[in-house]
């Protein structure tokens, strides 16, 4: 059924008068193209015209189109913006990128608001910059995420269960035991084809034939390479544009919260979304969503002999969350721990 027309066939506003209000994030992206000649005014983080600062001027230009969303788009809702934050990175091809991210706490999503402010601040950067030249081309404009309603969307997102360790100390594949009546890795996977365009199962060659696993979307490691960062790296070569969230097949007690969480969370501009140790309160790497800045980081770090994870997720900007409510990151490594956590999940709690 069509939402946004009435029972005469004529167009109408959708009712929200009956929803719950809830906090509501999107995050959209637009792009726009400078020519060369603009290189002359780049400062190091804005370029300076006669007209004024570019991009703080893009930015103010944003946050009012954000406000004022519903005046453009007939049907949109006149939505409280509780927060809205623009940020610009400027590509060495002079591609500018602006993603803006808007939050309310209301009845209905927020797509429109993040879209236009993002468009928007292009128009103003084209703006701004016509008197150098007007070659320039507006690109690309999307939603990358969205949550508040009923569950979050993250635009272009793949998945990774990572099954290619020795699992020495359990005696025993951990990608194979069974906590939900199937193999842990096979779980992890339905779980994260809710939120994922596509879920592979990341193992070293050869590793799952004759086994359940044989059949299922295998990514192998790089045979050069070692550790959970080969496993990582095989993924984020695969394919280097998308988001990937990458979960360790030893980790039971992840479940939808684990992972829209993530999503909700999700910043572009960061290489990774993630929650801290409960013990040390560093950034756990093999519970997390990574943004299309992360390939480019862990190549460097693994060819500077750096193959811990956690080391690589400290030297950068990551969002690191508490573990609350039901999230819980515990790993589970030997056959004592899995009789534990076996026990403790089949008394029906998720946590
Ligand atoms: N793809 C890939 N994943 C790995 C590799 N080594 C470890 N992992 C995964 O990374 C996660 C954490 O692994 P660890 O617990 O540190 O190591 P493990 O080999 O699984 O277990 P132990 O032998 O008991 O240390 C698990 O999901 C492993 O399957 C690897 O070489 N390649």
């Amino acid at each position: 059924m069509l939402t946004h027309i009435d029972k005469s066939n004529l167009p109408s506003m959708v009712d929200v008068s009956e929803k719950e209000n809830s906090i509501r994030v999107a995050s959209a992206i637009s792009s726009i193209q400078l020519p060369e000649q603009m290189r002359d005014y780049f400062t190091g983080d804005d370029f300076k015209l006669k007209k004024g600062p570019v991009f703080q001027t893009a930015i103010i230009a944003a946050t009012m189109a954000v406000k004022k969303t519903h005046e453009t788009i007939p049907l949109c809702h006149q939505v409280p913006i509780e927060s809205c934050k623009v940020n610009i990175e400027v590509n060495d091809d002079l591609r500018v990128d602006v993603t803006c991210k808007v939050r309310t706490s209301y009845k209905t999503g927020i797509e429109m608001e993040a879209l236009h402010g993002a468009m928007v601040a292009c128009l103003t950067i084209y703006d701004m910059c016509k008197a150098v030249s007007h070659n320039m081309v507006i690109g690309e404009t999307k939603l990358l995420s969205k949550s508040g309603g009923k569950s979050p969307v993250l635009n272009n997102v793949k998945g990774l269960i990572l099954t290619g360790g020795k699992s020495s100390r359990m005696n025993r594949d951990k990608a194979l035991i069974e906590y939900k009546n199937r193999p842990h890795a096979l779980y992890l996977k339905s779980l994260l084809e809710k939120y994922c365009d596509e879920v592979f199962i990341s193992s070293r060659k050869g590793q799952w034939d004759g086994t359940p696993l044989e059949s299922e979307k295998l990514l192998f490691d790089d045979e050069k390479m070692t550790g959970p960062v080969a496993g990582m790296l095989a993924a984020f070569n695969r394919d280097p544009s998308a988001n990937w969230i990458v979960i360790a097949c030893d980790l039971p007690y992840i479940n939808e919260s684990t992972i829209e969480t993530l999503i909700e969370n999700y910043d572009p501009s960061k290489v990774a979304v993630s929650f801290k140790n409960k013990e040390k309160g560093f950034a756990e790497p093999l519970c997390t969503l990574y943004t299309n800045k992360a390939r480019e980081v862990f190549e460097k770090a693994y060819l500077e002999d750096t193959r811990c994870p956690v080391k690589v997720l400290k030297s950068v900007e990551t969002i690191a969350l508490e573990q609350r409510g039901k999230i819980n990151l515990s790993n589970i490594n030997t056959p004592t721990e899995y009789q534990e956590a076996k026990e403790f999940l089949a008394k029906g709690e998720s946590i």
